[in-house]
């Protein structure tokens, strides 16, 4: 057992990034104290690595609360909404919640005393990126609220007097824990990897129904300008992506200063190798995916240069592509994630 690092507020650690997080920490030595407005999170996996408070990170007096009773020495900020088709489609309800929240959660902890925080953010601040691989300094112009919002959160954190800040920007990320009970439980899911797997390992009907999968995984474009016309992305562990969380938490409280860092593989696997990676780990050679017309607002290439993350924080990514699908594949057959997704459906 080792000892306790002291306390680190995790906003949205009952969602799929930040509850893996929070596990991470706690394997580290740290005390993750969860709080969650459950919006989006799951009870389960905010409760799963320590305290958790319930309620939302624009309530100043909740967050101030938490503070006062915990007394964290350093915060990680994931809650916030991650669907690009629906930012377009509501963007004042993304500028909202992932900026102007994020603001009011920056200031109350920072009138707290918490100087020191990381911040989830993501490759969606590039947009159709002038370069790749895609460096901190590749020209960061979004193409939709989500990636709009996420970046202005970044310039509000950075902007508080005081605090020294870390934002990482997250490429494409994949897998679970399921040996720990947590993996990706996202209602809608529109990540490839989970609707890849899904069709694949007897999902039941209702799930899929309700996920959109009756017919199976599509290849949403098949005339990008890639190596087989189908879209590049750069995929990590969620696992990985954690140990870079707590590496930039040592940063921070070690003394460094405040950065920017891309998380990525800086591998490009296209769908159709995802595709074919999964034949392979799910023994399935019969698999062909169906063709869809491209998704509005996907770019055809985004690998990440992580050099920066690599020789700063030290940090190396261990899990590869394979490992994601298969942890993916078997979190996706437990009950937990099945009830879950359909519970929440039948809520929505
Ligand atoms: O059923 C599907 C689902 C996805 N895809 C394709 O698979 C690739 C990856 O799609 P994901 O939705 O898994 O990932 P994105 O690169 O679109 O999204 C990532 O970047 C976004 C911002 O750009 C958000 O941050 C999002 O949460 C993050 O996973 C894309 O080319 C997409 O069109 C398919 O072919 N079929």
């Amino acid at each position: 057992m080792q000892p306790d690092k002291g306390h680190i507020l995790v906003s949205g650690g009952a969602g799929y990034i930040g509850s893996h997080v929070a596990l991470t920490l706690k394997k580290a030595g740290f005390t993750p104290v969860v709080v969650d407005s459950l919006v989006k999170g799951n009870r389960w996996a905010g409760e799963k690595s320590g305290p958790f408070r319930q309620g939302d990170i624009g309530d100043a007096a909740f967050v101030a609360a938490v503070c006062d009773e915990f007394k964290p020495v350093a915060a990680l900020h994931f809650a916030a909404f991650i669907e690009v088709g629906e930012s377009v489609a509501k963007p004042d309800m993304y500028f909202a919640n992932n900026r102007d929240k994020a603001k009011i959660f920056f200031e109350t902890i920072a009138a707290k005393g918490v100087k020191n925080i990381v911040f989830s953010s993501t490759a969606a601040v590039y947009g159709e990126p002038e370069e790749v691989p895609i460096k901190e300094t590749t020209a960061q112009k979004p193409i939709n609220p989500y990636g709009q919002s996420k970046l202005e959160a970044e310039q509000a954190m950075r902007a508080i007097a005081g605090v020294k800040s870390v934002a990482l920007r997250y490429f494409n990320v994949a897998g679970g824990a399921p040996e720990a009970g947590l993996g990706e439980t996202h209602y809608p899911e529109t990540h490839v990897i989970p609707r890849i797997v899904l069709p694949l390992i007897d999902a039941p009907a209702a799930l899929l129904d309700t996920l959109g999968l009756k017919a199976g995984f599509k290849l949403f474009g098949t005339d990008y300008p890639t190596r087989d016309g189908t879209a590049v992305r750069d995929y990590i562990h969620v696992l990985d992506l954690a140990d870079a969380h707590v590496l930039a938490l040592r940063y921070l409280l070690g003394g460094g200063d405040t950065n920017i860092f891309n998380l990525g593989s800086g591998d490009g696997f296209s769908v159709s190798e995802i595709v074919a990676a999964t034949r392979k780990v799910l023994n399935r050679p019969d698999f062909a995916p169906g063709v869809a017309p491209r998704r509005a607002g996907d770019p055809a290439t985004l690998v990440a240069d992580s050099s920066k993350a690599r020789s700063v924080l030290g940090w190396t990514p261990h899990r590869g592509i394979e490992e994601m699908i298969a942890s993916a594949a078997e979190w996706h057959r437990t009950q937990l994630y099945v009830d879950t997704v359909i519970a929440k459906a039948r809520a929505s």
